[in-house]
């Protein structure tokens, strides 16, 4: 590729207090949508700062995600069992590209680079939901990382 890019996606977005602001935006259209809301019904305010930790490491930032919060295997956990249906995987990716948007810096292969991540993320999460709450995962590997590239 020629136009390539030096850094991580976590620098390039403003670091973990634009994915606090990219998080929080996202949810307050989650919480107000009536496709969404029924699928949170057990929100709460924690989930904006995990989700905020979880994409610090997937976009190159520190791996706090796993250091602190359980790593992959929790992630992929938290979605046993939703069921998920490909209008709800629709909605989110619509409502993220809207807080993409209102919060990223105004870079045009970044914001893609990031909802291309989205969108390979909610297909994991869709398909895992398949499965019932207390399904065994197996080893899901390490968390993995996302850059200019697209997956590591
Ligand atoms: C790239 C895509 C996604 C990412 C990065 C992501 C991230 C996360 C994270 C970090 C958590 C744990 C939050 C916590 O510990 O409080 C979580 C939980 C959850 N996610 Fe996702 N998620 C994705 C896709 C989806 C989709 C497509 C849906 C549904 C349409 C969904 C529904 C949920 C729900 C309902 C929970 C909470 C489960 C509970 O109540 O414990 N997620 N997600």
């Amino acid at each position: 590729m020629s136009d390539e890019r030096s850094g991580s996606l976590y620098d390039a977005i403003g670091g973990i207090e634009a994915l606090r602001r990219l998080s929080n935006t996202f949810y307050e259209g989650v919480l107000a949508d009536p496709v969404l809301a029924p699928v949170f019904a057990n929100f709460t305010t924690t989930h904006i700062e995990h989700v905020a930790v979880w994409l610090g490491e997937i976009f190159g930032g520190p791996a706090r995600f796993t250091d602190e919060l359980g790593g992959h295997q929790s992630l992929l956990r938290s979605h046993l069992g939703l069921a998920i249906t490909e209008e709800q995987r629709g909605r989110w990716m619509e409502l993220m590209g809207e807080a993409v948007r209102k919060e990223l810096p105004d870079d045009e292969l970044l914001r893609r680079r990031v909802l291309e991540y989205f969108d390979w993320g909610t297909k994991i999460a869709k398909d895992v939901s398949a499965a019932p709450a207390g399904a065994d995962l197996g080893d899901p590997g390490p968390t993995p990382r996302w850059g200019w590239e697209g997956l590591k």
